[in-house]
């Protein structure tokens, strides 16, 4: 008997091309190649920085190199696990709800504040810790359900990958930055302890043709460097750059842009730890995720992120590079990245952290 289709949501062969109508304004973004970058392209590496330093954002072509490849057939694999994680009842899910200050776990539909009036988001994400997916069984901190531990070698796999192409572009950064590599890596080591993590990401297809929903909210990321595969338009990003960090709304006049998903590539962005470290000179974008545009809109839009953050015991200063403005003398010292990014997290209004 031929085995019933397990993968019923998450269908990527039957999307909708994005529309190309002027009603859905696009960003044009820099598409930067992971394969020139991994090999010293001196115009490729240029061309990064500048984006980094613009807007925040590229796409990244992933093609022809062991991370990328990994990376781009990864996130299939990864999303109908994903498709199994919330499949599961919500009184299931909510079994792995965050503690410990940390994010990791299951955030369901309507934990955050979409806006200053207080409406909720739409979207559902669960977050598996990059440090307990490449650690044996006995050595994870939190308990994951099944689904995740049967893809525990996959999610390892991917989170390697995807760590090591964020630590090889912040190489770059801080080559240009005239900061060390060796002063951003040791805050970025794989082993030790981060808030780095797979967020699987659903939001459910739209209701109606306004579009009056928020997946999710307009944030910034708090990491270093964000890693994003998806299929469905929804993303948005504000058509000006401002290296502000941590209000919910947009601190400069401008308007929304869709992102067109480009097939191949990943969509990479900074994140307010990169901002901290430098202080200002990168620039972490500002971004949101409403349901997908027209036809696209009749299937739930999933999305798999990877976000590189600092280790927890990182100090939160700014580093030293002939390219980084020094810090006020009365530069806050002592926080720590796990605290600062807890405080991110509360900044944005997500009511389901707890303590
Ligand atoms: O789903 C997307 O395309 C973006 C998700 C996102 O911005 C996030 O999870 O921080
Ligand atoms: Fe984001």
């Amino acid at each position: 008997m031929p085995h019933k289709e397990e993968s019923t949501e998450f269908t990527p062969d039957r999307y909708p091309p994005f529309p190309d109508e002027p009603q859905f304004p696009t960003v044009e973004l820099q598409t930067i190649s992971l394969k020139k970058l991994e090999d010293h392209d001196e115009v490729e590496i240029n061309r990064a920085f500048e984006a980094f330093k613009g807007r925040g954002f590229v796409y990244l072509e992933l093609a022809g190199t062991e991370n990328g490849d990994t990376i781009l057939h990864g996130a299939d694999e990864v999303a109908r696990a994903a498709e199994k994680t919330f499949a599961m009842p919500l009184e299931e899910k909510v079994k792995y709800k965050p503690t410990n200050k940390e994010l990791f776990g299951y955030k369901n539909v309507g934990a955050t504040k979409a806006d200053t009036t207080g409406t909720p988001d739409t979207a559902e994400f669960f977050n598996v810790s990059k440090n307990d997916m490449i650690v044996a069984d006995d050595k994870m901190r939190r308990a994951w359900p099944p689904v995740v531990m049967q893809n525990k070698p996959l999610f390892a796999k991917y989170s390697r990958a995807s760590h090591a192409t964020g630590l090889m572009i912040l190489d770059i950064l801080a080559d240009k930055l005239g900061v060390p590599r060796e002063e951003i890596r040791s805050r970025h080591v794989l082993e030790d302890h981060a808030g780095d993590h797979i967020r699987f990401t659903r939001g459910p297809p739209r209701k109606s043709l306004e579009m009056p929903e928020i997946q999710t909210p307009s944030h910034t990321d708090f990491g270093t460097i964000t890693i994003l595969m998806n299929w469905l338009g929804g993303l948005q990003v504000w058509s000006e750059s401002s290296r502000k960090i941590g209000a919910l709304e947009p601190d400069v006049p401008g308007e929304w842009l869709w992102v067109k998903p480009k097939r191949g590539c990943a969509i990479v962005n900074l994140g307010d730890a990169a901002v901290k470290f430098t202080n200002g000179v990168l620039c972490s974008g500002r971004h949101r995720v409403v349901p997908s545009p027209r036809e696209q809109g009749t299937f739930p839009r999933y999305s798999i992120v990877y976000f590189v953050r600092p280790t927890d015991h990182s100090m939160m200063t700014t580093l030293k590079g002939h390219s980084i403005p020094a810090p006020d003398e009365n530069e806050p010292q002592g926080v720590d990245a796990k605290q600062w990014i807890y405080q991110q997290a509360m900044g944005l209004g997500s009511n389901h952290l707890g303590e």
